[in-house]
């Protein structure tokens, strides 16, 4: 069913809006933009420079190597994604993607899925300058401590973590549920044919068709791997009992 307005908008703000195809025509975000439930728009600054060499860079005040984004195209690409907001709708809120920015988990992703329309400053060149960011930036995310060449990258991991959450996009929902994270803990190990792969097998567990037990085995797997390899995540976790008791038995084991 295609509705008339998305659930959710995307206004990608970018000097390579090709380069959103890569969501945009495939998988979840792809479908979603199908079904009418997601929308993304491509926004070049360049379409709005005014010069015959249509100058989107611009030299940095106080010297030094590299270019910045210029300030007028960008300002103008800026409002325009605002103004393209129907009536009543609350507006858009503007996330710029950089090294700078406060690092984003599923709780950041999580709040972002409620918003009805995000604007996504790609940043290029060495960057864009700190009086238009001031003016008109709601967010300054980052993916992590990384440099990428350009905002493009983290800002289309934004578009895609964000959509996976929106209600009804991933259709079975639970799986948006399921996927790790979202409660706080990692994903469990996962098994497909061959059973025997490589002279290894696949954990009875999972051949017994004991959808209790193997639930339980996952969750165990689940709180134990996290323990092993982000302490820092089951820090945060009020464990119920059932799941102290799991983690403790997977504990003893491992330093059996
Ligand atoms: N961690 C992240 O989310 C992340 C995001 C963007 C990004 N790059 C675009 C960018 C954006 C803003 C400022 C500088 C830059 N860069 C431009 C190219 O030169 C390096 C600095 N890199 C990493």
């Amino acid at each position: 069913m295609t509705t008339s307005n998305p659930i959710l908008r995307f206004s990608a703000i970018s000097l390579f809006p090709e380069m959103f195809a890569a969501v945009t025509e495939s998988g979840v975000v792809g479908r979603a933009i199908k079904k009418g439930k997601v929308a993304v728009d491509l926004i070049n600054p360049r379409d709005f420079t005014t010069d015959r060499h249509r100058t989107v860079d611009d030299r940095p005040y106080g010297g030094g190597p590299g270019m910045l984004m210029k300030v007028e195209p960008l300002e103008k690409a800026i409002e325009f994604a605002q103004s393209s907001q129907p009536d009543g709708n609350r507006p858009g809120k503007v996330i710029y993607l950089s090294p700078q920015g406060e690092k984003i988990d599923h709780q950041m992703v999580s709040q972002l899925s409620q918003e009805e329309h995000l604007i996504l400053l790609a940043g290029r060149y060495e960057g864009i300058d700190e009086r238009l960011l001031n003016k008109h930036v709601d967010l300054e995310l980052s993916l992590g401590d990384f440099v990428l060449s350009g905002g493009e990258l983290a800002a289309m991991a934004v578009i895609d973590s964000v959509t996976r959450l929106v209600p009804e996009v991933l259709g079975h929902k639970e799986s948006a549920e399921q996927d790790s994270f979202a409660d706080g803990l990692l994903d469990h190990q996962h098994y497909t044919r061959p059973e025997v792969y490589d002279g290894n097998r696949v954990p009875q567990v999972l051949l017994s068709g004991n959808h209790q037990v193997i639930e339980s085995w996952r969750l165990q797997q689940r709180l134990g791997r996290t323990w092993l390899r982000r302490p820092d995540l089951l820090a945060r976790k009020k464990l119920t009992e059932q799941e102290e008791k799991l983690l403790s038995m997977f504990q003893a084991q491992f330093e059996s």
